[in-house]
Order: structure tokens, then C-alpha cells, then sequence
């Protein structure tokens, strides 16, 4: 086991990014949504890099960028209604498991840790997702962006994690690809290992100073 999980009682994980490399299928929904309103597509090396705050901010940045300039909230509704239900009848034909991740995740388990998925997409896309890759059975529970309030930075969603399972902060772990995960992570007293495959808008994660990184998550067990 990797040193970072001594006296570790509970585990948050990311998930796009961290467990799944989702962006294929990510852009063609956004750009399909895109192209439903005569606008430019705006391919997957620019959404890998838009991918962290939840869809709507996906969506927003993609408008931008085709429009050249901030969309109206009329415009972004119907981008982001186009981008869900694009996403929804497709989430999975091009997304992969990164490698060690279902290895990661069947080893923490058996040791007995409470494994909890914080992800900034809509919760809606999340049971799909596990389901196609045969892990919906490791995470006791999964929240969304839109499952609280607030979203990762915020440390909400890691705090309402460790009341659920009644763990002190200072012996969960977050795993994340992202600054906002690490940021989350740090804001919620949790410990952070930072994984530097994922996406983070273009920028090393290290630069976030999470508390561990590895290469893999199969250096985790
Ligand atoms: O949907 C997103 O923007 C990112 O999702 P994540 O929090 O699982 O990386
Ligand atoms: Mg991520």
C-alpha cells in the first residue's frame, strides 16, 4: 500500500479524469451540441482542457469560444440542454478506464475502506458510467455537481462524504486529477494525492501541491 494511505479510513475519488478518460466522448456531445445551433465544433484537445467545473461551465467555455465572446443565458441553456441530451444517449462508446484504476479500487475495497465518488458532473451521467465498467458496486456513496449546493473547489461535497461515514477529515484521502480536487480536498481537511494524467485546464496539477501524486493508480495498492 502506498504510505499516503496510513491511518487512512475513507477514500474520495474523482472521477473524470481519475478513473475515466471520458473527454472523446465528452467533445462529440459538445460539439454535437454546438453544431445543433450552426456553430463551430470545437474538438477534443479544447474540451480536455474545459473539463473540471461540471457541464454547464464546459458548455459555457465552448460557446466562448465558438461566439468568440461570453454567450447570452439563453443561449448557454440551450447549449448545455443540447450537450446533456447528447451526453446521455452516448456517455460510454469512446470513454476508457485508465489503467490500475479497477485494480485500485478492488484492492481498497477489500481492505475495507469506504470508497465515495465526488465528481463535478451531473449525477445523472454517473450510474450509467459505472455500470458500463462493472464498478457501481465499490462506492458506498456518489455525488454529482448537482447532488448539493456547492461543487468542487468547495470543500461541501468532501465534508458531506465524511459526516456520512462519520470519519474525521484528517483520515480521508481525496484522489483527484484536477486543482479543483486537490483545492477541495485541502479546504475540507482531507489528505490529497493527485494523479497528473487527467485534466487540469492545460496546467501540471502538481502546481496545486497535493500532498501525494502517483503516476497510477495502481502505485496506490
Ligand atoms: O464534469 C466535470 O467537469 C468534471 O468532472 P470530475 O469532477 O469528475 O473531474
Ligand atoms: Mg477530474
Amino acid at each position: 500500500m502506498h504510505p499516503i494511505l496510513n491511518d487512512i479510513r475513507l477514500v474520495a475519488f474523482d472521477l473524470d479524469g481519475t478513473l475515466i478518460d471520458s473527454v472523446p466522448d465528452l467533445a462529440v456531445a459538445a460539439d454535437a451540441a454546438l453544431a445543433e445551433l450552426g456553430l463551430t465544433p470545437q474538438g477534443e484537445a479544447r474540451v480536455h482542457d474545459w473539463v473540471g467545473n461540471g457541464s454547464l461551465t464546459l458548455m459555457a467555455r465552448a460557446l466562448e469560444a465558438a461566439l468568440g465572446g461570453a454567450p447570452d443565458e439563453a443561449l448557454l441553456a440551450r447549449a448545455h440542454r443540447g450537450f446533456l441530451d447528447h451526453y446521455g444517449r452516448v456517455p460510454c462508446a469512446r470513454t476508457r478506464l485508465y489503467p490500475g484504476a479497477r485494480e485500485a479500487l478492488a484492492a481498497l475495497a477489500a481492505r475495507g475502506l469506504p470508497l465515495a465518488l465526488v465528481t463535478n458532473k451531473p449525477s445523472a451521467f454517473i450510474a450509467p458510467l459505472l455500470e458500463a465498467f462493472g464498478l457501481d458496486g465499490h462506492f458506498a456513496l456518489c455525488l454529482g455537481g448537482d447532488s448539493l449546493t456547492a461543487k468542487k473547489p468547495d470543500p461541501a461535497p468532501l465534508l458531506h462524504v465524511a459526516a456520512h461515514f462519520d470519519v474525521s477529515p484528517s483520515a480521508c484521502l481525496m484522489v483527484g486529477d484536477s486543482r479543483h480536487d486537490i483545492a477541495a480536498g485541502r479546504a475540507a481537511g482531507f489528505r490529497t494525492l493527485a494523479v497528473p494524467y487527467g485534466y487540469n485546464h492545460g496546467e501540471p496539477v502538481a502546481l496545486s501541491r497535493p500532498d501525494g501524486t502517483v503516476e497510477s493508480l495502481a502505485e496506490l495498492v
